[in-house]
């Protein structure tokens, strides 16, 4: 399926709330248990470094803690897999070009020395900050891309961009973020041109730091992925920043055990952008309780019978947050981490303050 409008079926459709931007509303009475949507698999996402040879590359599956043996000839060492099956479309999927992406990215994170840590408490940044560091950031990005497009006679600048480049610290899981969504980009454009539809943050940095792990995972990026894979420097920074600004709202985390965050069971193997999924709004007394990934794909259903033209939200919360009575604690987690205060009808009655 290829989405290129926004997620709508039968059951339900978009449309616009009194506080929380769009929200998905049912369109007709929807029964208890009724499953009402299956997410596209397109998603840009990172499987930690550390669970890379325990988790399936296509199906995420993951068996307390066994490595997985069957590799690509492709990329020998960047993907493992459960079964041939699962190889064979993993590789459909992300196509030869993405295979020796993913290939190049492995050969130089075997050699690259691993980034600092952030530091706690390091201060916000300004838009102007940010926009400053990517201008600076695609100046290099155009030389690093120039030279390797030169086959003779680079120019010393060019030469002299693609050494620091090739000599950066790793930020394994930024670079594996970041590769997923340029690869997402490049195999299924339609879907991917959802995410710019979704809410953005505007700094989506946490601080100085966290915003070069994203400019120096650019350069690395733009100097080792396959030519054909990168279009200029201004695009690729374009699909980077996208992806940024959408993630910060919008992902999952992917758990080992079925559920999201609302079950938070086994292990977080990493997360993830679902474009199409990023439409549900969060409520403490949510109607999409269950939400259950299958694979690389989120399946949501009802946990109650639903009216018509009621909004069908789901929970941000683990379920022990969600089990919080103090609506103020509720409120503070989701603040921090979303960056939003929660108007959702329990927190409003809860609270009293009438929004
Ligand atoms: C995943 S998006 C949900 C879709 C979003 N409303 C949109 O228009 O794209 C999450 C954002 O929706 C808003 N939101 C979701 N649940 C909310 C709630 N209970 N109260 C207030 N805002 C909420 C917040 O701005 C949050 O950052």
């Amino acid at each position: 399926m290829a989405l290129s409008t926004l997620p709508e079926n039968e059951l339900f459709e978009i449309r616009s709330t009194a506080w929380s931007g769009r929200g998905v509303f049912a369109r007709q009475p929807i029964a208890a248990g009724t499953t009402v949507y299956v997410t596209d698999p397109c998603s840009v996402h990172v499987i930690y470094r550390i669970f890379r040879r325990e988790v399936c590359n296509w199906c995420w599956a993951y068996d307390n803690g066994q490595t997985y043996k069957i590799t690509s000839d492709l990329c020998p060492q960047a993907a493992y897999f459960c079964s041939d099956g699962c190889k064979e479309l993993w590789e459909r999927d992300v196509g030869s070009l993405g295979c020796q992406a993913w290939d190049k990215l492995e050969a130089w994170l075997r050699k690259a020395g691993k980034a600092e840590d952030e530091p706690a408490d390091a201060p916000r940044l300004s838009v102007l900050e940010v926009d400053d560091a990517w201008i600076k950031a695609v100046a290099l990005g155009a030389l690093v891309v120039s030279g390797r497009r030169r086959s003779t006679s680079t120019s010393k600048a060019e030469r002299k961009a693609l050494l620091r480049a090739h000599g950066l610290a790793a930020h394994d899981d930024v670079l594996s973020f970041l590769l997923s969504a340029i690869i997402a980009a490049h195999t299924h454009p339609t879907s991917f041109a959802l995410l710019r539809t979704l809410e953005a943050v505007e700094v989506p940095y946490r601080c100085a730091e966290h915003l070069a792990a994203h400019t120096d995972s650019f350069l690395v990026l733009l100097a080792l992925l396959p030519i054909g894979l990168l279009s200029s420097a201004a695009e690729v920074a374009d699909i980077i920043r996208t992806v940024a600004r959408a993630d910060a709202h919008n992902s999952f985390g992917i758990w080992s055990g079925p559920g999201g965050v609302a079950s938070g069971s086994g292990e977080m193997l990493g997360y993830g952008t679902w474009p199409d999924a990023s439409f549900f709004n969060h409520s403490c007394a949510p109607i999409l309780g269950a939400r259950v990934r299958e694979g690389r794909a989120w399946k949501f259903v009802t946990s109650r019978d639903v009216d018509m033209d009621e909004e069908m939200t789901i929970s941000y919360l683990s379920a022990e947050e969600l089990k919080e009575t103090d609506v103020t604690a509720r409120r503070a987690v989701l603040e921090r981490a979303w960056g939003f205060r929660c108007r959702c009808a329990r927190c409003v009655e809860e609270s009293g303050d009438g929004v």
